[in-house]
């Protein structure tokens, strides 16, 4: 017998970034087919590509790969006749090539495209009960038909003119820049598509998209033309007899973004304002198979003293007063799908280090009846009979899962989940997870509980105890409840240390008065909540609290950046994507709107990272990426060249220096290569290594040599 743990996906790197990722979920009107996107390492792993599979709904056959592009295919939906439509790149269109619709035909048949805009479609929206299909699709401000569109792309592409003339707010979205054009929407004409076919059992289905099909190719007609900037961002429905859509619509006033509800008749293109609130964006609609009923969730506009509140809604589809949905319940919905005989939603939202589905009655004031157990629920689909539902499934312990929900009552949480055969199987982990929770005081008296997942190493003992891993989530409205290939303890893990999850103040699915504890005060509860929470875990014998880090992304690297102002406890801090000098981030982030509401001049003068810089007595390893317009650049560049010249620990006059900076000149907000990723998380265990462990790690030759990671 030995103690050594069997090796996982997550001891090996290029076993880790070689997990397959399961996406979004489509069912059919008829319920009798289901279809995931999974995005799977490409062969010269620089890449991951998506393609479709069909998963058997009773879960007995396995699941069967019904798309080979060479570009990959997303955004899988099923037509009223029951064809696959999907969006994917024309094979061959070069680098250039813009994604355009497919059809996969339910009768079989190789998939040929349907719809093509010259700025490529970014989504399809077809109708569940009649031969209407919506489109969203990039078209600059001048077009007027696509004959005009190519004109005016040509002339910036033959010309070379990348610049963007603005006359407003906002400029840029995560990792790219808005505008010229501006997505709008668009119906699908042309003579209903083909019936199926002859009743072939769909072996055909297995077909390349390699080359056109049948000569279908539909035109498209504008029914936004004056959108504008409007649907930038937009959340959009359409309903099930195709007669309307229903789309989120953003209006502007210098920095200030705003969205309501708008109408669309699909005949005629008439647009008229279904619901507008003073006080809220208004997003998400969801229109009810009967064609009466709006949902859409509705969070309130921030202030400095006030946090968000995120509240369900409806509103009669024709137009009216909308009443609030489960109106004492103290969670945060975060995605809405009606039940098909329009009695109601099931809604997912946080809670307690899960995001389970509840259902919620449309009519009484019954509390919202919570589905499930374990796990965080996405991308929720229901049959056209209202027995079961099919989600994704993912938690701490496991990547999404296809699984399928019995609707019936009184099934216990546990019986109503079964997990169906889906492309991969859940990998092995290298440990365990324990939900931990803490009691704090805060200055005014209040008690409140911080939760958090704590993974730790098979062999973590009281006689082997693990060097512990703070790991801070971003947001900072989120939990840790759902898997994420970004931040994944399991690779850490492996490498022996407990890594400490936990969802302090500010986080969701714990109440209102959670977040607002923390709202605009980000160094004082958030701070004191994940000390606590360390606190109680280094009381643990398994846990060895003389060995210990601090790291987070993003928000979650604002927090690592506090962290290391603040107390020297951790042999080492790593910053992902962080907030450091609030004065800049506020202007400079690409969503200034959104945070300037919360930030007044006095909580980023008394809240921000910077202003700590002298008191940083910890290695720190900064990585940051060129391209992330969320928290720019001028961030990480502001914290390194701080961080040399005036922290605790300052570089030597030979320049050198404990602290690392990881700088990525193509990457974003995220690391989106396999091979940055697996770059990123050598550098990161190199550095906690050295000044953790106090051992060395060789650094990859892709880094040209480099000296140590520590
Ligand atoms: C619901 S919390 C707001 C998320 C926030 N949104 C905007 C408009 O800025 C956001 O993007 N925060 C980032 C700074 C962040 O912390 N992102 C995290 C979580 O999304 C990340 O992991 O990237």
């Amino acid at each position: 017998m030995t103690d050594t743990p069997a090796a996982t996906p997550f001891h090996d790197l290029d076993d880790y970034l070689a997990l397959p990722r399961l996406g979004a979920l489509a069912l059919s009107p008829d319920g009798r087919r289901l279809v995931a996107s999974q995005a799977a390492l490409d062969a010269d792993r620089t890449r991951w590509s998506t393609a479709l599979w069909e998963i058997d709904p009773d879960g007995e056959a396995p699941a069967r790969r019904l798309t080979r592009g060479a570009k990959g295919e997303g955004g899988p939906a099923f037509t009223a006749a029951g064809d696959l439509l999907f969006v994917a790149t024309r094979p061959g269109d070069g680098d250039d090539a813009k994604p355009c619709v497919w059809r996969l035909p339910a009768g079989g048949g190789e998939a040929y495209p349907l719809v093509r805009r010259p700025g490529g479609i970014s989504a399809v929206h077809p109708a569940r009960a009649a031969d209407t299909v919506l489109v969203s699709a990039d078209t600059l401000p001048g077009a007027t038909d696509e004959a005009s569109e190519r004109r005016l792309r040509k002339a910036r592409s033959e010309n070379k003119v990348a610049a963007i003339l603005h006359s407003g707010y906002p400029v840029r979205y995560w990792d790219h820049d808005l505008g010229p054009d501006a997505p709008r929407l668009f119906v699908v004409e042309g003579a209903p598509l083909a019936p199926a076919g002859d009743g072939d059992d769909g072996d055909a289905l297995a077909a390349a998209p390699d080359e056109p099909g049948p000569d279908d190719e539909r035109g498209t007609r504008d029914l936004t033309p004056d959108a504008g900037r409007a649907l930038v961002e937009a959340s959009s429905a359409i309903s099930d007899d195709g007669t309307f859509a229903v789309a989120s619509w953003s209006t502007f006033a210098g920095l200030a973004a705003q969205s309501h509800l708008v109408r669309i008749d699909v005949a005629t293109g008439e647009r008229r304002t279904l619901v507008r609130e003073n006080e809220a964006d208004l997003d998400e609609p969801a229109i009810s198979p009967d064609g009466a009923w709006v949902a859409y969730i509705a969070s309130s506009i921030t202030s400095p003293q006030e946090a968000p509140r995120r509240t369900a809604w409806v509103v009669p589809a024709t137009g009216g007063t909308p009443r609030r949905l489960a109106a004492d319940w103290d969670r945060w919905p975060a995605s809405l799908t009606w039940l098909p005989d329009s009695s109601g939603l099931l809604v997912t939202a946080d809670e307690h280090g899960h995001s389970p589905v509840f259902r919620v009655a449309l009519d009484g004031d019954a509390a919202p009846e919570r589905l499930t157990a374990e796990g965080a629920f996405g991308s929720v689909v229901v049959d056209p009979a209202g027995t079961h539902a099919f989600a994704t499934r993912s938690s701490y312990a496991s990547p999404a899962e296809v699984v399928r929900l019995d609707l019936a009552e009184g099934v216990t949480a546990e019986d109503r989940v079964r997990v169906l055969r889906a492309p991969s199987e859940r990998p092995t982990l290298p440990g365990r997870l324990e939900d931990v929770a803490t009691t704090v005081t805060d200055p005014d008296g209040s008690t409140h509980t911080v939760r958090s997942w704590l993974a730790l190493p098979e062999g973590a003992s009281a006689e082997n105890p693990a060097p512990l891993l703070l790991w801070i989530h971003g947001g900072p409205l989120g939990s840790w409840n759902a898997w994420s290939w970004r931040w994944n303890p399991w690779i850490m893990v492996a490498r022996g240390y407990a890594v400490l999850l936990p969802d302090p103040a500010l986080s969701t699915g714990y109440g209102q008065e959670f977040v607002q504890r923390g709202w605009g005060a980000w160094g004082d509860a958030p701070y004191t909540d994940l000390m606590a929470a360390t606190d109680a875990v280094e009381q643990r014998d398994d846990v060895d609290a003389s060995r210990t880090a601090a790291m987070g992304g993003s928000f979650g690297g604002y927090m690592a950046n506090w962290v290391a102002g603040h107390t020297d406890r951790f042999d080492a801090v790593v910053t992902h994507a962080s907030l450091w000098a609030l004065d800049q981030f506020g202007p400079t982030t690409d969503a200034s709107y959104y945070w300037q509401r919360e930030m007044t001049p006095e909580m980023a003068a008394k809240h921000s990272p910077h202003a700590f810089v002298g008191d940083i007595r910890t290695p720190m390893l900064v990585i940051h990426g060129d391209k992330d317009y969320r928290v720019p650049i001028g961030e990480g560049l502001r914290l390194w060249t701080e961080l040399l010249s005036s922290s605790g620990l300052p570089a030597a006059e030979d320049g050198s220096t404990v602290h690392r900076f990881l700088y990525y000149p193509d990457e974003n907000h995220w690391i989106l290569t396999p091979q940055h990723a697996k770059v990123w998380y050598e550098v990161v265990e190199g550095f906690l290594a050295e000044h953790v462990l106090g051992e060395t790690r060789e650094l990859p030759d892709v880094l040209g040599g480099a000296a140590s990671a520590g």
